[in-house]
């Protein structure tokens, strides 16, 4: 209620003139948004282009918004086809910004099913929404036929480098016949060559291995809003009303180096938070990857709302749940993880805040620093019921308000010198050696305040109007120095991904992260939004999926084997959150007993010894405990947050699906890790941009692939269908047949084949194609363990339920 209230205040409050402020510029903090690729293949660019053309679009003061594409890649593709978005985002924004269309990202806008037309009052909307459209699919196209162009055009100059070659061999006098050798290099279209990976993969030109790259797609814009013009040949749409400015636009693409480790989507993300502190240096900072676009453009208001009111000087970030399209209706591998985000990090928002998942998080980018916050609760005693208040941040008392605010901002940090944190602030020992990023740290902390009058009294905040003034435009020295700090060796010797910035040595990166600011004492909030405030993609294949939960796993297992174990946790995390972070690092250990479990009624249906000697009172008690108790969490998280049943089933069929296959291969990978070294790699989820079968939007959930990770629920489900099958046979022959008790059986065997279903249904593919492996390795595994518990136990020892054959 209170957060409504003020956003909607927002505008009045940070946007209108005033005394201080008499232009009305904008008094809100600027926002950096960093979206993160790796692989044009994996990740088309068409996705990569949507949700930065949202992003452009977004509703936020443009001057304050800077966005920055990481390529990991070091990919031309990518880098050209952020060229071409930047070109479109001058019809698709003002477009967006004149019919304030949602969402904000064409190809989901245009995909929509629903009437676009509905309450839309403009006559020019038709006639305009029919040239962006035609505009859009040519976009498309050019988009997709960059790959092909990049690839011509290098041809070409190729060829030609190597006639100039042999020609300059001939003058030379050397042998015409003796071959030249010219690497074969992509180029740009200015007729350079490119600096980041080749197609030919040479030296120094490789993924892995080329030079860090930056390029401003979109310079920062002018202060004040510019205004367009009417539509004619020129301009699709007339903009004479509309502010035509675009945000700022930067291409990065970090230096890579063999022998370096270049620690996977966390090393990306720390390389723009040094680069966007130099060209932009936003207060905030809004995560996102390349596939989740902003769906609600007043997303960045409604995070910056909880940061900006009474009390947001604790929060370290706001992360919004994670949304999907393009999942099937049925969701059957739990894509949506409702019962994660609907459930779990609600009741996180009642304790210390909600965990950090790596995407539609908007940071304070000192939190990210490293920094404590201004003040901060000790849980001291059993359970963390003794409280302690600590203030961290305390302010001179002798000094007046008034004069701060005209002090030079860099002078400022002196008055936070009670923090241990801060008095180390410029030494390069925990930045590194820019001075120009050590010089942005406190006047990010400064932009970041509370204003004064919603600060508690006798703290500093900064006063209204304070930001609003015009930024600095871009120069080469500012590039330059972008470029430094994103080298690879910028690092060495520096806390960046120990205590700053995104913190290495997890695949699971944002768990880490997440973690780590809630140990020094931030708090975090979870914003749930009316409309989606961010939506992405998930993989419905059913190899593709197993390989994510893998990952995740094996992050978590990262993190229960390092120092981020929360039972190292310190006294500023609260006892319950602790315990949620201790079952985030422990949960993949849990397979085992969960493998064990899933064998368990099928070994009882085959040796016919129950898992009790008789049923007795106290076993049917206890079951039926146990069952009303796994009753009424279903009732309590379906009533309480409004998922439904299906939801619930789902993520509880998932749950073992993944705790059979995924989860102990990932306590595997882990333990190799510990014990031997390995490196475990980063395994990108593919985005597929449009399904490859145009009548059916979700072919790919029917693709079978194989993987090792499917043999133990391969061999749970064989195992019971053989142990079921073995029991009705036997009881069917028994001279005295117990059938309750064979029903009793039967019955566990059933519900661990319930849960497996999906599972079953991934592998059939479309029309019931299994790949013959499957039947070869789980045929082999059942048979093997057939023979061997007819080696321990030879049926026939027991003396009830013989088998009898007529
Ligand atoms: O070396 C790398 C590897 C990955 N990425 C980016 O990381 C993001 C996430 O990768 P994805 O394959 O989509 O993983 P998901 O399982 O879908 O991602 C979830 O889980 C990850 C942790 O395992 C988090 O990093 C993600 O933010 C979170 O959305 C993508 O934008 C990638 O481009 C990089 O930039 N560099
Ligand atoms: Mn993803």
């Amino acid at each position: 209620m209170k957060k409504s209230l003020f956003k909607a205040n927002s505008r009045e409050r940070f946007e209108s003139p005033n005394l201080r402020n008499p232009k009305g510029r904008s008094d809100l903090p600027g926002t950096d948004v960093f979206v993160s690729t790796a692989d044009p293949e994996k990740e088309p660019p068409l996705v990569t282009a949507n949700t930065i053309l949202s992003i452009l679009a977004v509703d936020f003061p443009v001057e304050k918004v800077a966005c920055y594409l990481s390529d990991d890649g070091g990919s031309l593709l990518t880098f050209e086809a952020l060229a071409e978005t930047a070109s479109f985002a001058r019809i698709w924004v003002p477009f967006c910004r004149k019919h304030n269309l949602e969402p904000r990202n064409p190809e989901a806008y245009f995909g929509q099913k629903r009437d676009f037309l509905k309450n839309k009052v403009r006559l020019d909307f038709v006639r305009e929404r029919r040239r962006v459209k035609r505009e859009y699919d040519e976009f498309k196209v050019r988009i997709n036929s960059l790959p092909e162009s990049i690839r011509r055009r290098s041809d070409a100059y190729n060829t030609h480098e190597e006639l100039r070659a042999r020609k300059k061999q001939m003058e030379m006098g050397g042998n015409p016949s003796e071959t030249v050798k010219v690497p074969k290099a992509t180029w740009m279209s200015d007729g350079s060559h490119w600096p980041g990976t080749w197609a030919s993969g040479e030296a120094d030109h490789s993924r892995g291995d080329h030079a860090g790259i930056i390029q401003a797609m979109l310079a920062p814009p002018n202060a004040e809003p510019v205004f367009g013009v009417e539509a004619d040949g020129e301009n699709l749409i007339d903009t004479t009303e509309i502010d035509i400015r675009l945000p700022m636009l930067v291409y990065v693409s970090r230096e890579k180096r063999p022998g370096y480790d270049h620690n996977k989507k966390a090393g990306a993300m720390n390389a723009l938070v040094r680069t966007s502190a130099i060209m932009s240096n936003g207060p905030f900072i809004l995560n996102l990857d390349c596939d989740h676009y902003i769906s609600n453009s007043l997303a960045l208001r409604e995070g910056m709302c909880f940061m900006l009111d009474r009390g947001g000087d604790r929060i370290c970030y706001v992360q919004f749940p994670q949304r999907f399209d393009g999942i099937d209706p049925s969701d059957r591998y739990a894509n949506h993880n409702t019962i994660f985000f609907d459930v779990s990090m609600r009741a996180l928002d009642g304790l210390q805040g909600p965990m950090y998942v790596g995407t539609g998080c908007i940071f304070r980018r000192t939190a990210l620093y490293g920094f404590s916050p201004p003040r901060t609760t000790e849980h001291h005693g059993w359970f963390g019921r003794k409280k302690i208040k600590l203030f961290l941040r305390k302010p001179r008392a002798t000094k007046k308000q008034e004069d701060e605010m005209a002090l030079p901002i860099n002078g400022d940090h002196n008055n936070d010198d009670d923090d241990a944190d801060i008095e180390s602030l410029l030494l390069p020992k925990r930045f590194g050696n820019s001075t120009s990023l050590a010089a942005s740290i406190p006047v990010a902390e400064y932009q970041g305040r509370l204003l004064q009058d919603l600060q508690e009294t006798g703290k500093q905040g900064r006063p209204a109007g304070s930001l609003a003034v015009p930024r600095e435009p871009l120069d080469a020295a500012t590039v330059a120095e972008a470029i430094s700090v994103i080298s690879c060796f910028y690092e060495d010797k520096t806390e960046w991904g120990k205590r700053v910035g995104w913190i290495y040595g997890s695949v699971t990166e944002d768990v880490v992260t997440g973690y780590r600011m809630h140990n020094r004492g931030w708090r975090s909030i979870y914003c749930v939004t009316k409309r989606d405030a961010f939506r992405g993609t998930a993989p419905i294949n059913l190899t593709d999926r197993l390989h994510q939960v893998l990952r995740w796993a094996t992050g978590s297992v990262e993190i229960f084997f390092s120092r981020n174990n929360a039972l190292f946790a310190t006294r500023r995390m609260k006892f319950l959150q602790r315990v949620a972070y201790f079952n985030c690092g422990m949960y993949p250990f849990t397979s085992m007993f969960l493998l064990v479990y899933c064998v368990l009624p099928a070994i009882s249906l085959f040796s016919g010894q129950f898992i009790v000697q008789s049923l007795n009172v106290t076993f049917l008690v206890l079951l039926l405990a146990i069952t009303i108790t796994l009753c009424l969490l279903a009732i309590l998280e379906i009533k309480w947050s409004g998922i439904t049943l299906h939801d619930w089933w789902r993520n509880e069929q998932f749950w073992l699906i993944g705790g059979t296959s995924a989860h102990p291969a990932a306590v595997l990978q882990g333990l190799l890790k510990v014990i031997a070294g390995v490196d475990i790699s980063f395994t990108l989820t593919s985005k597929s941009a449009t399904p490859e079968d145009a009548d059916d939007e979700f072919a790919d959930l029917y693709v079978v692939k194989w993987s090792f990770l499917m043999v133990p629920p391969i061999t749970i489900m064989i195992l019971n269908l053989i142990a079921i099958a073995v029991g009705v046979t036997r009881t069917m022959y028994s001279p005295f047949p117990q059938w309750s008790r064979l029903v009793g059986g039967v019955f566990f065997s059933f519900w661990v084949l319930s849960h497996l279903y999906p599972f079953a249904k991934g592998l059939m593919g479309r029309r019931g194609r299994v790949p013959t492996i499957v039947y070869v390795w789980s045929g082999l595994l059942s048979i093997i363990i057939s023979l061997l518990w007819v080696y321990i136990s030879p049926p026939g020892t027991q003396d009830y339920m013989k088998f009898q054959i007529p």
